[in-house]
């Protein structure tokens, strides 16, 4: 995962630990992509949402230039200039309606996902891959292998 890297350091941390994909998670724009795009690796584009209920078509607009460009997303909580790991979710309620009306990619539900309300998120907006980072943590800044595991099986358990 990267936060505002040009994609010359990127190409470096490939080469040096081998990577099966790239996240990007700063303030990326989308007519910056051919950079990123050759590379040569799945691009996934963290698109930031606001919390709040929104309509299919507000989400499809944040969206769709990066799935045009090629890039799979994954939709986090818009966290203003922290660009993620805050803990804050999404409407899930809203998700699943834009997922219904126009997700033609497989997308990525992330945003204040935890242990206690995976299943919840998965059954709510349909998300068929989850991504977390401080809701497995504890203490905050510390990864939890007691709670990575039991998110783990909850988020599998939802999908049956
Ligand atoms: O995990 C981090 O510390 C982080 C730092 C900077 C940008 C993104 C980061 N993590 C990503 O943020 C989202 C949601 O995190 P959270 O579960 O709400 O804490 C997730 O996609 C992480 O990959």
């Amino acid at each position: 995962m990267f936060v505002n890297k040009p994609a010359d350091q990127i190409r470096r941390v490939i080469d040096t630990v081998g990577l099966d994909a790239i996240q990007l998670h700063g303030d990326e724009l989308v007519t910056d992509i051919a950079g990123w795009v050759d590379l040569g690796l799945p691009l996934i584009r963290a698109v930031k949402i606001p919390g709040h209920k929104l309509t299919a078509r507000e989400i499809e607009d944040r969206v769709r230039p990066w799935t045009d460009a090629g890039c799979h997303v994954l939709l986090d909580a818009d966290a203003g200039s922290a660009h993620g790991g805050m803990g804050r979710s999404l409407d899930w309620d809203s998700l699943r309606g834009w997922s219904e009306q126009f997700a033609t990619v497989r997308w990525v539900l992330a945003g204040g996902l935890q242990p206690e309300n995976v299943a919840e998120a998965i059954r709510v907006s349909g998300a068929r891959s989850v991504d977390v980072a401080s809701g497995v943590e504890s203490p905050r800044g510390q990864k939890s292998a007691s709670r990575i595991t039991q998110f783990c099986e909850r988020a599998r358990n939802a999908w049956g």
